[in-house]
């Protein structure tokens, strides 16, 4: 088989709840270092398709390639195994832990056929900023400490694919701008897929973004274009023709 030329390829890919079709024939195609933003509004489709990418849920048709090889129909484990790792929205900590154990666990459950070495706990902690918490029990932490730990916890997988779900929701100001940094500094050595209602911290990742808008892929191209776009400005920024300017869809 000739390499792949991207890590990840998502041909027409389609998935429908009862009536609702919530992801509609939507191609993608992801580099081996990449950053891709995908944003639209509530209900655009955009947790479905990390879901999609992820193998938790299976598309009622199209296909994902991963490295070229079809995963479309494979359990995900099976994409975990190959580095395609998400975090959700939300906590996912072991809240009794300290920091660094949850860094500790979460790294444990790397498969043994990975290539390279295991992140080094300290330099984790100095790259999500959490050194000093390092004994801290999860509970205990900010909510944006919690997103850095869980960042923190997705690296110790030691991902290909980093799929997030709004990872700078409820962050500073400074907090956004740390997290657009790493982001772009981690998709040197990996592709990042990020969904992110957040316009600030989707403006400062300076990178490829997808709209999505009912399921469809309406448009696709750098943000500074997206922003300009009139279709995108009515749908999704609410700022139209006059219209007042809504950070948050
Ligand atoms: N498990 C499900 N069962 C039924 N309908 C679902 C399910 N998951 C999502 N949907 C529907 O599919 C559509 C897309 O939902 P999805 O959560 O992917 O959108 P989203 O862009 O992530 O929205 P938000 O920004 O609000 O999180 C919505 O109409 C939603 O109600």
């Amino acid at each position: 088989m000739s390499a792949a030329s991207s890590l990840l390829q998502a041909v027409k890919m389609n998935v429908s709840f009862g009536g609702i079709q919530a992801v509609k024939d939507v191609h993608l195609d992801v580099g081996f270092q990449d950053l891709l933003c995908v944003i639209g509004p509530n209900g655009a489709g955009k947790s479905t398709l990390l879901s999609l990418l992820s193998g938790t849920l299976r598309p009622s048709s199209g296909r994902l390639l991963f490295e070229g090889r079809d995963l479309t129909r494979e359990p995900p484990h099976e994409f975990a195994r190959r580095g395609v790792i998400r975090k959700f929205q939300g906590t996912n900590l072991f809240q009794w832990l300290s920091v660094r154990d949850n860094l500790i666990v979460a790294g444990q459950g790397v498969s043994a056929d990975r290539e390279g070495p295991a992140p080094d706990l300290d330099e984790m902690l100095s790259l999500i900023g959490l050194r000093h918490r390092s004994s801290d029990i999860a509970e205990c932490l900010p909510h944006g400490e919690r997103q850095w730990l869980e960042i923190g916890m997705a690296l110790m997988c030691r991902p290909r694919l980093l799929l997030l779900d709004e990872p700078a929701a409820g962050m500073s100001v400074e907090g956004v701008r740390r997290m657009a940094d790493l982001l772009r500094r981690l998709s040197r050595d990996m592709a990042v897929v990020v969904i992110e209602h957040d316009i600030d911290f989707v403006r400062q990742l300076r990178c490829r973004t997808m709209v999505l808008h009912q399921g469809e892929v309406i448009r696709q191209g750098s943000f500074v274009t997206i922003e300009k776009d009139e279709e995108v400005r009515h749908i999704y920024l609410g700022r139209g023709k006059g219209g007042r300017d809504a950070r948050r869809a």
